[in-house]
C-alpha cells in the first residue's frame, strides 16, 4: 500500500520521538574505551535527512562523539568504491557472525574469514585493502575523503580518542595478526589495525551520520551536496551488510522488532537505512551489553513503527512538502 507524511508530520513525530525516550533509563556507556566513559550520559540527538536534502533534528544533534564502529560502513564503502562488490565478498565476505563485534572465535568458526567489513576483524581486513596499498598517508587521506563525500562536511580526529584507544587495544591487535596469519590481511597489519583505530576515532555528528545514511538510501547520491559519491548498484550491497550485522549478536532481534537495517558504534552512535525514503541517525552514550545505543534504538524503532516502514513490509511510504 502506498502512503504519505509531509514533512511536518515527520518534524512533529521526530519531536515527540524525542521527548518520549530522553528520559529512558538503562545501559552505561562504554568503559573498556576510558575516554567513552567519560562522556554525558544524558546526550541524546535525532536526525532524519530526506533525499530532498531536507535535515529535521531534534537534541544534540550537533555534538560531536566518537564515530566507533559505524565507521565500518563507511571503509566498507570505499573498498567497494574502489574494487567493486564480488571482490569485497571474496576477500573479507558478507556474512552474519551471530558473536561480539570483537569476537576471535568468529575468525576461527568462519574457518579463516573475517565474515563482513563491518565487524572488527573484516574492518582491519577492509582498512588493509584500501588503495594506495602500502601508503598509509595516501590511505588514510582516501578514508577521510570518503567519509567527508558521505556525511557532506568533514569529520575531525578526536585526539584524546585514538590515543584512550590506541593504549587499550590489545584484543584488537590480535585479530590484526590471526588474520594475517590467514592471509586475510592485505597490507602491514600494524598499519591496517592503526587505520582502524583511527578511523573508529573520528568525531562526528548525529546530522553526519543521517546524511551518509541518506546517501546510501538515495542509491549513492548525496542528497546535501548533490554528488554522486558510489555507484547505485552498489547502495543495496551496503544495506545488506548492515542488515546482516548492524547489531552483532543483537542483530536478528532488532530487525525482527524494528524492520531498520541499522548499524551501531559504542560512541553510541546508530545509522539506520530506509532504501528510497530516508536515513536516520541517534545518539545517545549508554550501551546495552551488545554494545548498541539504547535510546538510539528506541527512538529509531519509535519513529518506524509510527511511521510503518519496515523493509520487510509491503507498504511504501512517501514524504512529501
Ligand atoms: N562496536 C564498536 O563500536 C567497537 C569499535 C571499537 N573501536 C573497537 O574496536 O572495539
Amino acid at each position: 500500500m502506498k502512503k504519505t507524511i509531509t514533512s511536518h508530520d515527520l518534524k512533529n513525530l521526530v519531536n515527540e520521538a524525542h521527548a518520549q525516550v530522553k528520559d529512558l533509563k538503562g545501559g552505561k556507556n562504554a568503559n573498556y574505551i576510558p575516554f567513552l566513559d567519560k562522556i554525558d550520559s544524558n546526550l541524546f540527538g535525532i536526525s532524519v535527512c530526506l533525499p530532498s536534502g531536507e535535515i529535521i533534528e531534534a537534541g544534540d544533534t550537533n555534538y560531536v562523539f566518537g564515530i566507533e564502529s559505524v565507521s565500518k560502513v563507511y571503509t566498507a564503502i570505499l573498498v567497494l568504491r574502489q574494487y567493486g562488490a564480488q571482490a569485497v565478498l571474496d576477500k573479507i565476505g558478507a556474512d552474519a557472525t551471530g558473536l561480539p563485534f570483537n569476537s576471535i572465535m568468529a575468525i576461527l568458526l568462519e574457518n579463516d574469514h573475517p565474515s563482513t567489513p563491518l565487524v572488527n576483524a573484516g574492518a582491519i581486513s577492509a582498512d588493509s585493502m584500501v588503495k594506495p596499498v602500502g601508503n598509509s598517508d595516501a590511505k588514510w587521506k582516501a578514508i577521510t575523503d570518503n567519509m567527508r563525500e558521505l556525511s557532506g562536511s568533514d569529520l575531525t580526529l578526536l585526539d584524546e580518542l585514538y590515543k584512550s584507544e590506541s593504549e587499550t587495544n590489545f584484543n584488537n591487535r590480535s585479530i590484526a595478526w590471526l588474520l594475517k596469519n590467514f592471509n586475510r590481511i592485505y597490507d602491514d597489519p600494524d598499519m591496517s589495525l592503526d587505520l582502524y583505530t583511527r578511523q573508529c576515532s573520528m568525531g562526528v555528528t548525529a546530522k553526519q551520520l543521517s546524511i551518509a545514511a541518506c546517501t546510501i538510501a538515495n542509491n549513492g547520491l548525496n542528497p546535501v551536496t548533490k554528488q554522486q559519491v558510489f555507484d547505485p548498484s552498489l547502495s543495496p550491497k551496503i544495506t545488506s551488510l548492515i542488515a546482516t550485522v548492524g547489531f552483532y549478536e543483537h542483530t536478528g532481534d532488532w530487525l525482527y522488532t524494528s524492520g531498520v537495517p541499522a548499524k551501531s558504534g559504542v560512541g553510541g552512535g546508530v545509522l539506520g537505512v530506509i532504501p528510497g525514503l530516508f536515513g536516520i541517525a541517534a545518539f545517545a552514550p549508554p550501551l546495552d551489553e551488545a554494545g548498541n545505543s539504547v535510546k538510539a534504538q528506541a527512538a529509531i524503532k519509535y519513529i518506524a513503527q509510527r511511521l510503518n516502514v519496515n523493509v520487510f513490509g509491503g507498504d511504501y511510504v512517501e514524504v512529501i512538502n
